[in-house]
């Protein structure tokens, strides 16, 4: 194991709404944008601290990022999905999406709570054989190997506005694969969430068309 161990961010389980409502420390109401970037900045500190990596996992010469302590403490899950919910505010100005597209399986770790947070529905992509009924498949590559997505055919219907969450972008073939799923199904994409992106692989040049958005961006 390498880097940090596991930390709880100093956050309260103040939700963002709340978080908008409340006074800065001289008293005076804050504007509800310069309240919300300054959380969400804040959030995005606390949650670096609390990710940890491992070296040659799965296989020799990947540098494994480890997301599951963002799930082990409830402070960090509320910071996470409190921020998720600004970051969506600031990057997709568009308004709410009217489905949150998850990918197997660390999508699953917060996109349905996301979902719920926003009052929109989730929809799966899960990887081949898992699904039941009537599916749409793409064939991908990601950082270590290759293999297939399906989604539900009515899990997306014409015309919806869809989000694309996951928790890495690496090489991209994952998110490029589900934004293939959503187009079969005639979804309107109108972006793609990252928490995390694996420098160096370029994963972002493979999604075309719609906004590309990671909460932890160093940029
Ligand atoms: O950008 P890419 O190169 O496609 O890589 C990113 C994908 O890889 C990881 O999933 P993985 O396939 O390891 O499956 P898991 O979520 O089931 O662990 C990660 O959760 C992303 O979905
Ligand atoms: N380096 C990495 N760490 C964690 N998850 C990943 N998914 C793809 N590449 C990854």
């Amino acid at each position: 194991m390498s880097t940090q161990d596991a930390q709880a961010p100093a956050s309260s389980s103040t939700s963002a709404q709340q978080q908008h409502q409340q006074q800065d420390a001289s008293g005076r109401q804050p504007s509800s944008a310069s309240s919300a970037a300054a959380q969400l900045t804040g959030a995005k500190v606390e949650l670096r601290k609390v990710l940890r990596s491992f070296s040659d996992f799965p296989i020799p010469g990947i540098e494994f990022v480890d997301i599951m302590p963002l799930f082990a403490n409830p402070a960090a899950h509320n910071t996470l999905v409190d921020a998720l919910e600004l970051q969506i505010q600031e990057a997709f100005p568009g308004g709410r999406p009217d489905v949150i597209v998850g990918l197997d399986a660390r999508g699953f770790l917060f996109g349905p709570g996301l979902a719920l947070k926003l009052g929109v529905g989730f929809a799966a992509v899960r990887k081949k054989g898992k699904l039941p009924g009537p599916c749409v498949t793409a064939e991908y590559l990601k950082e270590y190997g290759a293999d297939f997505f399906q989604m539900q055919e009515d899990a997306v219907k014409p015309g919806q506005k869809v989000l694309i969450v996951d928790d890495i972008i690496a090489t991209g073939g994952s998110a490029k694969a589900a934004a293939e799923l959503v187009k079969q199904l005639k979804g309107d994409i109108t972006g793609f969430l990252f928490i995390l992106e694996i420098p160096g692989l370029n994963g972002r040049d493979k999604l075309e068309g719609a906004p590309v958005s990671i909460l932890m961006d160093d940029n």
